[in-house]
């Protein structure tokens, strides 16, 4: 991406103080943009704000899940040229074990929340035919045993872009989800132990990681406009890691 393609133009980074919204922020800031970071903790976001050493990051503790804070907030910042919804997660449970709070917990994180961001994003994303890139997972329609909960919500959300995609379209909004292979953040590391995930990079078809510059690279560009060609799509930036069997990358049986 060129010096300065990001230049007058603001993007809302969910997730910023850590892993991949810290390196997607610190991009987007590099190539001149103005970059609103949000979080629940303030201080990881002191410290992506440390790292950027620029008064163009801005950050502001907020739980994307508290629906009425998230839609104040979002409706404070006016004009919006790209939304990020980084934030996420999971843990790892076989189905059966997993509870109906926890279900919900990881469905409100991964479709509710982040649907709602969208929706709310939608007046200042038209005033500037803004871009949406949700983070997402390899293949999540086909399933990936061990995390269900998570595969459900992010297949939702990979809908709702494709839906939304066509129809803000007239409104020049483009969505898309980008589902990254492993990367490997302090994220990923606290939750997957690090012979499971040394397990899932050798079978990945290409054999490595996904890196956090090669994540922050897509975001910036599907952000720029580079690919407005495109609207509505899952796009799979994992070594062909979806490719690959959940289950058989956990090794477990999954219930
Ligand atoms: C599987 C193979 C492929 C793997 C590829 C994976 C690639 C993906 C990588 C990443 O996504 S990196 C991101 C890493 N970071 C995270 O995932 C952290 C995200 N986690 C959270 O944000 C939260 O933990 C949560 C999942 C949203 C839950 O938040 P909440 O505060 O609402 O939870 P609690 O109130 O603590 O619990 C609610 C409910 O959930 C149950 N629960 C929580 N953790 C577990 C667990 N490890 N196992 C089973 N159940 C769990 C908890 O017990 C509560 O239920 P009840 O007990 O009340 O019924
Ligand atoms: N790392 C990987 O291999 C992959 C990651 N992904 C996805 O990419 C995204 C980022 O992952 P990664 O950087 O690795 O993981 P992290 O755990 O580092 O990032 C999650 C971020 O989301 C924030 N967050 C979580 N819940 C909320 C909430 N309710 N409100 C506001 N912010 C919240 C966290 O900050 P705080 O705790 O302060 O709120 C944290 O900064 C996630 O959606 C993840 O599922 C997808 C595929 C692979």
């Amino acid at each position: 991406m060129a010096d300065g393609t990001f230049a007058g133009r603001t993007a809302l980074v969910t997730g910023a103080g850590t892993g991949i919204g810290r390196a997607v922020s610190l991009r987007l800031l590099a190539l001149g943009a103005t970059v609103v970071g949000v979080g629940r903790r303030a201080e990881p976001l002191a410290e992506t704000a440390a790292l950027a050493g620029t008064d163009r990051f801005r950050h502001t503790s907020l739980n994307i899940r508290d629906r009425e804070a998230a839609d104040a907030f979002v409706a404070g910042l006016g004009g919006l040229d790209l939304l990020v919804n980084n934030a996420g997660g999971q843990f790892v449970a076989p189905a059966t074990e997993i509870s109906r709070r926890g279900f919900d917990a990881v469905v409100d994180l991964n479709l509710t929340a982040q649907a709602a961001l969208v929706r709310a994003a939608y007046p200042g994303l038209a005033a500037r035919r803004g871009r949406v890139v949700t983070l997402s997972l390899s293949a999540p329609e086909r399933g990936i045993a061990g995390i269900t909960h998570s595969a459900a919500a992010r297949a939702g959300m990979a809908a709702l872009t494709a839906s939304l995609a066509r129809r803000w379209r007239a409104d020049g909004i483009s969505l898309f989800c980008l589902a990254p292979g492993t990367v490997l953040t302090d994220g990923v590391g606290d939750e997957l132990p690090a012979e499971v995930l040394a397990r899932i990079v050798a079978t990945t078809p290409l054999g490595r990681d996904t890196t956090l510059a090669e994540v922050a690279e897509w975001v910036a560009a599907l952000g720029s406009g580079v690919a407005d060609a495109v609207s509505g799509t899952l796009f799979e930036v994992d070594g062909g890691s979806g490719l690959v069997s959940a289950a058989s990358l956990m090794g477990q049986e999954d219930r």
